[in-house]
């Protein structure tokens, strides 16, 4: 490697740029070595479709992997929810740092939680997970709240509440968090109620495969529990052969005892109405390689799909 700046391919949005700021500054630290951001437009980023309607998986992703392969920047962070589950070859996956708060949350008006929403609350999200869970929750609760189909950045999302077109938006907190949003959070949901999507809350930085050099320093900003949980909630959502757009939802984290620490993988698939669900949970040793991590969501998927997880995805978003 030469001493010339590395440079990370982004996103223009608030968020791309809070996340690739942040990880900017941690390969600078580790690698002492200067980063520079390369602003590069995607087609997420400017059609104005729903992305259920645009279809396919990794629409954010796309162009940055163009860019990485047309060697115009060096290396990309991306929300590791919105990575396609197949990593491509030529492309290493070469962190996944510490993952940050991985939930759901709710922004509403008046300082509303969830249990709190009136009945037929309007309740914004274009994610059919989120409105699968989130009729359920409603309907555990005796009521009904009407789930919105809305997309945009996350400013947006939070404005249909401002200008008091819905009385509540679902987003993620990492999100929220990391453009400096996270105070205005009414309701932090439970993963008990609302699993997140696989890998939400985590990053993935990515650059060339061939880049040896590169794959390595950037394996320094790797933490490999993340990673563990996050493979075993991507071989899930993999197994269940779901897009990014399908309401599956997943969440790995470790289970302490006196006895030993072990991973429990969580899942979730439903219609978007709410109506049926199937939610179960696996527990195993703590990966200690990748093929450890997904063998675990691999066992979660085909006991999901014994109770009929399959005829639950069929559905396209809305
Ligand atoms: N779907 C878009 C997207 N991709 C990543 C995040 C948030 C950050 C993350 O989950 O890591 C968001 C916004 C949201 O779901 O509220």
């Amino acid at each position: 490697m030469t001493d010339r700046a590395l440079r990370l391919g982004t996103r223009r949005s608030k968020l791309a740029m809070a996340q690739s700021g942040h990880v900017a500054d941690a390969v600078r630290r580790l690698t002492g070595r200067p980063v520079e951001l390369v602003e590069i437009t995607t087609y997420g980023d400017t059609s104005r479709e729903h992305l259920a309607q645009i279809g396919g998986t990794g629409v954010f992703v796309t162009a940055l992997r163009d860019a990485l392969l047309a060697g115009e920047v060096d290396f990309a962070v991306h929300s590791l929810k919105d990575l396609p589950t197949a990593q491509p070859e030529n492309l290493a996956l070469a962190a996944v740092p510490k993952r940050e708060d991985p939930r759901d949350v709710l922004v509403a008006r008046d300082g509303l939680t969830f249990d709190r929403l009136p009945d037929g609350a309007r309740v914004g999200t274009g994610s059919p997970r989120r409105m699968a869970q989130l009729n359920a929750y409603a309907r555990d609760l005796g009521k009904r709240v009407e789930t919105v189909a809305i997309r945009g950045n996350i400013d947006t999302r939070v404005g249909y509440v401002e200008k008091g077109e819905l009385d509540a938006v679902v987003l993620a907190a990492a999100g929220l968090n990391r453009i400096g949003r996270i105070s205005e959070v009414t309701d932090f949901l439970a993963v008990d109620h609302v699993l997140p999507a696989p890998g939400q809350g985590a990053l993935a930085v990515e650059c060339p495969a061939a880049d040896a050099g590169l794959v390595a320093a950037l394996a320094e900003l790797d933490d490999p529990h993340t990673r563990a949980a996050v493979t075993a909630e991507r071989s899930l959502l993999a197994a269940l052969e779901a897009g990014c757009s399908a309401p599956v939802g997943a969440l790995a984290d470790l289970l302490a005892d006196q006895q030993a620490v072990e991973m429990r993988l969580r899942g979730v698939v439903g219609t978007t109405d709410g109506a049926t669900l199937v939610q179960l949970s696996t527990t195993g040793p703590v990966p200690t390689s990748h093929g450890d991590a997904v063998a675990l969501g691999r066992e979660l998927a085909s006991e999901m799909l014994a109770k009929g997880a399959a005829g639950l995805m069929g559905e396209r978003a809305l």
